[in-house]
């Protein structure tokens, strides 16, 4: 129908993060939150804080936040989409329920969300949705209406994340020594996670060896080093490994960790490597602290030449992708057939998760989803 937004029938695009400190007093009861019973030992929290701490207990994650909110607002703006943009986070102000109260005030009764988290995983999806479930039954315990609360498809495919990245990547190239910048290797970088995590991650007929969420990295790690290849004539070595391991030792998780690899291709006579965090939206402190900080000490002790390349963040092509998937899921919604774009091998992703998709360890309501108790 002419006389309807582009958007219809979403009324609002909920930004749902992690949520960060934003100075020492927040770093405790920050952690505190994040960890709540996910029995995460003593010590590794303790750790954890000094990482916040070596950067005055501040976060990177809201200003970026903060950065990709404002992208988004310009992007929209610039194309006359008018749907208005909320920020909303898992652990830390501005909270999940107080945003989803302030949308549902104000008249909101479809929302849209993005998560910051571009892959198949129960930390990166499921749980974002069990928050959302959490907000959503917080507000019909305070009478109010609650807004039916849809998610993005995952993005991991999507040109306007690859593309930020390949650029990343071989201006990143480009900052290695120019002797070793022909020789050097790419390790793709992305958060560890129990490897029965990863298994039972994305739709239960992908569960197995990885699950979804190592196939949707190591399509996203083949479409780069392709396009990389293109773009400089040299066929860069890659890895897929892992970063920012946590949880008892011996629980398995995903192997192996960056510092680990880094000494075995030192070793193996590596010249150089390109560290590439693919997992991650934006250089928070998973990246400030495990990529420039540890990782990058471990290289200058083996005397291993290394850079980092950038992730998305506030990139327009990113805010534009955004753009881009909220009018297809929103047509998508109105019984239309839209262009569903993505690069790589594995096709575009689910737009609602089925039943069974990223199971909890204990089952828990999760909104956005087949299984959502809310419309
Ligand atoms: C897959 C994944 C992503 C990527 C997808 C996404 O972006 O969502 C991610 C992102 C992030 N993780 C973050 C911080 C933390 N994650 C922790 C703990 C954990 N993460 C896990 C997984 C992931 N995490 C897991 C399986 C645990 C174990 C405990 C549990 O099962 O929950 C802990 C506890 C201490 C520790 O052990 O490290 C902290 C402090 C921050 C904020 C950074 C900042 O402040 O700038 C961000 C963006
Ligand atoms: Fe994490």
């Amino acid at each position: 129908m002419s006389d309807q937004p582009p958007s219809a029938p979403y009324d609002a695009l909920l930004l749902l993060s992690f949520g960060g400190p934003e100075g020492p007093d927040d770093v405790v009861p920050f952690l505190e939150n994040v960890t709540r019973g996910r029995g995460i030992p003593r010590e590794r929290l303790k750790e954890v804080g000094q990482h916040y701490f070596l950067f005055g207990g501040v976060s990177p994650i809201n200003e970026q936040n903060r950065a990709l909110l404002a992208a988004l607002r310009a992007d929209f703006a610039a194309n006359g989409l008018e749907l208005p943009v909320y920020w909303g986070n898992r652990n830390w102000a501005p909270y999940l329920t107080d945003t989803l109260r302030e949308m549902a005030a104000a008249g909101h009764r479809r929302v849209l969300t993005l998560a910051t988290s571009a892959y198949a995983s129960y930390s990166g999806c499921r749980q974002y949705r069990e928050n959302l479930a959490d907000a959503l039954a917080a507000l019909a315990g305070e009478g109010l209406p609650v807004p039916r609360v849809d998610k993005l498809r995952h993005y991991f495919n999507h040109p306007g994340f690859i593309e930020p990245m390949v650029d990343a990547t071989v201006t990143a190239l480009s900052e290695l020594p120019e002797e070793v910048r022909p020789k050097a290797r790419l390790a793709f970088t992305t958060h560890s996670i129990p490897t029965a995590a990863a298994d039972t991650s994305g739709p239960a007929e992908g569960h197995g060896d990885g699950g979804a969420y190592v196939a949707q990295h190591l399509d996203v790690v083949r479409t780069i080093a392709a396009a990389v290849r293109e773009r400089t004539g040299v066929d860069h070595p890659w890895d897929l490994v892992y970063q920012s391991r946590s949880g008892a030792p011996h629980i398995p998780w995903l192997e192996p960790d960056i510092c680990d690899h880094l000494e075995e291709v030192h070793r193996a006579g590596a010249a150089g490597v390109v560290m590439v965090p693919i997992g991650f939206v934006s250089d928070h402190m998973e990246v400030r602290y495990d990529l420039d900080t540890e990782a990058t000490a471990k290289a200058a002790e083996l005397g291993l030449p290394v850079a980092r390349a950038g992730t998305v963040g506030a990139d327009p092509r990113f805010a534009a992708a955004v753009r881009e998937l909220v009018l297809e899921r929103a047509a998508t919604e109105r019984g239309e057939r839209p262009v569903r774009c993505a690069l790589g091998a594995l096709g575009p992703s689910h737009d609602l998760c089925p039943v069974g998709c990223c199971p909890a360890r204990t089952p828990r309501p999760a909104a956005a989803g087949a299984d959502s108790p809310y419309a």
